[in-house]
């Protein structure tokens, strides 16, 4: 049985990474935030807006215990997940976890260019964000640090970094 779970901060490419990793491997894909929207049938950002962000920590972790009990999956989380309840220790429990590290320099880059409304960045300068970034990854970094692999994507070329990610996922994981 297979079970690798993507964590680590917004922008360093857990969604797609892990949805490339899935595909490879011929693992179904599942990502937290597009199942609680699914269940929910609403937006992470509704969520958000209508429970704040402590409704949406509940709500993301009572998704999490449905969707880290399936069998042979990619599940990327969001980037939160591994900071609230005991989170990070149940996935550790439940499968091969890698934190997908990026620089706040690559981390920025990413967020900038994708399409993903996300709350906790929303009305921000590009100064505030960058520096929001920088502060919070800081915080985070504890957690994301307790998954028992890592993958420095900021190290690689930009050429084609996305295969190169899931490459380098595969010879860590020996999958
Ligand atoms: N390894 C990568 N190389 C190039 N672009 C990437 C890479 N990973 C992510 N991106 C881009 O960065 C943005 C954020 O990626 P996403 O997968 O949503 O990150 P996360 O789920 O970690 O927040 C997307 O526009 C994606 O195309
Ligand atoms: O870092 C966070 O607290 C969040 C990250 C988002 O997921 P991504 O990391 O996939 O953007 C999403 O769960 C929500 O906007 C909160
Ligand atoms: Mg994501």
């Amino acid at each position: 049985m297979t079970r690798i779970i993507i964590v680590g901060y917004m922008g360093a490419g857990k969604t797609t990474v892990g949805k490339a990793l899935a595909k490879e491997l011929g693992l179904t894909f599942y990502d937290l935030d597009w199942y609680i929207e699914e269940r929910m049938r609403k937006t992470v950002p509704q969520i958000f807006a209508e429970k704040g962000e402590e409704g949406f920590r509940k709500i993301e972790n009572a998704m999490l215990h449905e969707v880290a009990e399936f069998e042979d999956i990619v599940l990327s989380c969001g980037g939160g997940t591994p900071c609230f309840f005991d989170n990070m220790e149940y996935l550790n429990r439940q499968g091969d976890t890698v934190y997908l590290k990026a620089t706040p320099d690559v981390l920025y880059k990413h967020l900038k260019m994708g399409k993903t409304e996300r709350p906790l960045l929303k009305n921000k300068t590009k100064e505030e964000m960058y520096r929001f970034i920088e502060e919070q990854l800081a915080q985070r970094e504890t957690h994301y640090l307790e998954a028992k692999n890592v993958i420095d994507v900021s190290l690689m070329d930009n050429y084609e970094k996305i295969k190169t990610s899931v490459a380098r996922l595969r010879e860590l994981l020996n999958i």
